[in-house]
């Protein structure tokens, strides 16, 4: 069976902790990845080689990795071949790649360099329905929805709500999709999966405790008044 068909109807979840988080640890996120696994995530999603590798350790399940560099203004999701590379050599089944039009732009070198010398799948991470077409026409092996309401042309993102008709788009068009980002309720998954998608990641709202938290207090006296 191949690594995509793994995620089939699974949830994947994303182990990452934010800069300015206290669990910002390879030990801690391994822990996190570990709760995942027994909690039923089919696949997990990891940020930096230290924390890939440090997961690959003791799971054979299959490991999306990223490379998250800082830009301007948002996180750019690994954007060079070496980071790549990088993620492979530590452990990564997919690699996930920003290939929205702000960050790749006409050049979709990086998608083909990646696909043909490094032999992993790519999961494209697209803000848009061009932008996951774009990326198919080259090959990807996957588009994820991660990036709607990231990129300046899909600014703001409706209200925290999940992009499920960017799921149904890039079904439409036979695209294999990974619906990902603002999925905060179990019904949400169940709205993507109607919508067409292979896979759902989650993130915040499974491993981080201090979004969690601030979600909950946003909603007291104290922090409403
Ligand atoms: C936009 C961006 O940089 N997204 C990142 C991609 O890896 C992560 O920070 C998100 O946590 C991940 O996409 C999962 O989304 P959510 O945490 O909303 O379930």
């Amino acid at each position: 069976m191949s690594v995509i068909d793994q995620l089939r109807g699974g949830l994947i979840v994303s182990c990452q902790a934010p800069q300015e988080s206290p669990l910002r640890s390879s030990a801690l996120m391994a822990r996190m990845a570990e709760a995942a696994i027994l909690g039923g995530a089919v696949a997990l999603r990891v940020n930096s080689p230290e924390d890939i590798a440090e997961i690959r350790a003791f799971t054979d399940l299959p490991i999306i990795g990223l490379h998250k560099v800082f830009g301007v203004r948002r996180n750019i999701i690994t954007p060079t071949f070496e980071l790549a590379a990088g993620l492979v050599e530590a452990g990564a089944d997919i690699i996930a790649i920003d290939a929205t039009d702000e960050v790749l732009g006409d050049s979709f070198e990086l998608l083909r360099r990646v696909r043909t010398e490094l032999g992993c799948s790519i999961m494209a991470d697209v803000s848009t329905l061009d932008e996951g077409v774009r990326a198919w026409n080259v090959g990807v092996d996957i588009v994820g929805t991660t990036l709607s309401g990231y990129t300046p042309y899909t600014l703001p993102a409706d209200d925290e709500q999940p992009d499920i008709q960017l799921v149904r788009d890039l079904r439409e068009r036979d695209i294999l999709v990974v619906a990902e980002g603002r999925y905060r309720a179990p019904e949400q998954l169940q709205d993507a999966f109607r919508a067409g998608a292979h896979a759902v990641v989650v993130g915040a709202a499974i491993t981080d405790p201090v979004a969690i938290a601030r979600r909950f207090a946003a909603r007291t006296p104290r922090l409403t008044r």
